[in-house]
């Protein structure tokens, strides 16, 4: 008869295996909820969150034939439970709008205006109705993103009609102030400037605006946030660590106004080389996902560095517009399913 196998070499065995598409064992992602030996049967119960649900058939087939090559192991049982990610109430405080979402970064040039974009386009493209507020008035970058030039027109009411491009409506500062002309505003006029463009601005019925944040975690932010009366916020992240620092105070700034997360995504991810077809991980890979899952925050998905993405950004053709069958392309459609879901539309 072979020996009996011990608790303590299946939980080194669970800590051997890397959890696919992230850099983290199961035993670091505190997965392993309970190891059971009864004779030469192992039953081992692990607990993640549903980000992972996915690859429930991968990671259950690798651990069984892991388990199995153990001696003295005969039959093996993996049983996993799916935690879902926090569930968010949502207020519903603009009139006609249903949900109001911010996108923010901890530092600049993350590429959180080219991430909103093709999300907006791509949610338009999934039948919801889409607005799109370029807040960020010092370096207004989405009226060149949509290609849009023209000077939005008013309504006999007054107000200010939003320019509607690739089936999203936008307003932007950007369209609004000469280009070139450098706009030196005290915190209370951007405020003002934003509060109007909430009140001022022909949205119609929408069922979610996003609004596009200046980077960072300063005062403007904050009290952009509070004044704007927001439901959830999606944050963009590269894969370094000093990024995703910076992401995490920005994290930490939506709890303090209890603006629920409703999405982390990863941005310039990886780098596949179109000649050859192989994968670089410039900036790392992964390290943003594996932070959500630790604080329970909901992922929504990897975009790649990819050509096609900042010529797109140059343009004013927008990937998810442009080459709608790029695998880029579907990267964003995942997404704004995802988030769809988040929000409860
Ligand atoms: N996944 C990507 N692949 C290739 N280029 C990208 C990607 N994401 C963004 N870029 C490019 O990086 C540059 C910065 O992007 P973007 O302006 O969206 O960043 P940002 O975080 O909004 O910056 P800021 O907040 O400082 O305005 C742009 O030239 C954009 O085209």
């Amino acid at each position: 008869m072979s020996p009996k196998i011990s608790r303590a070499a299946l939980f080194d065995v669970l800590n051997s295996y890397q959890v696919p598409g992230t850099s983290a064992t199961l035993v670091a992602l505190k997965a392993v909820k309970g190891i059971d030996v009864n004779e030469g049967r192992v039953t081992v119960m692990l607990q993640m969150v549903d980000a992972y649900q996915d690859r429930e058939q991968v990671m259950k087939q690798a651990l069984e034939e892991l388990i199995l090559n153990q001696a003295g192991v005969e039959a093996v049982d993996v049983e996993i439970a799916w935690e879902k990610t926090a569930s968010v109430e949502f207020k519903n405080l603009i009139p006609g709008i249903k949900r109001c979402v911010v996108v923010g970064s901890g530092k600049g040039g993350v590429g959180k205006s080219t991430v909103t974009a093709n999300l907006a386009i791509a949610m338009a493209q999934r039948g919801l109705k889409v607005g799109l507020l370029d807040s960020d008035i010092y370096g207004p970058s989405i009226p060149m993103m949509l290609g849009l030039k023209d000077s939005p027109l008013g309504t006999p009411d007054g107000q200010i009609m939003p320019l509607e491009k690739f089936g999203v409506r936008v307003m932007s500062m950007g369209l609004l102030i000469e280009e070139d002309r450098p706009v030196i505003w005290r915190g209370a006029m951007l405020n003002k400037a934003l509060q109007q463009f909430l009140k001022d601005v022909a949205w119609g019925d929408l069922d979610v605006l996003f609004i596009d944040l200046p980077p960072g975690t300063g005062d403007t932010q904050l009290t952009l946030i509070q004044n704007a009366q927001v439901d959830g916020a999606v944050i963009v992240s590269t894969p370094q660590d000093v990024a995703f620092l910076d992401a995490k105070k920005a994290i930490g700034m939506f709890g303090t106004v209890k603006v629920p997360v409703v999405g982390i995504i990863e941005n310039m991810s990886s780098f596949i080389c179109p000649g050859c077809g192989q994968e670089t991980q410039i900036f790392g890979h992964g390290g943003v996902r594996d932070a959500a899952t630790r604080m329970k925050l909901p992922f929504l998905g990897e975009v790649p560095i990819d050509l096609a993405i900042r010529e797109g950004g140059d343009s004013g053709q927008p990937l998810v517009a442009a080459h709608p069958d790029s695998p880029q392309t579907k990267v964003f459609q995942d997404m704004a399913k995802a988030l769809q879901g988040q929000l409860g539309l």
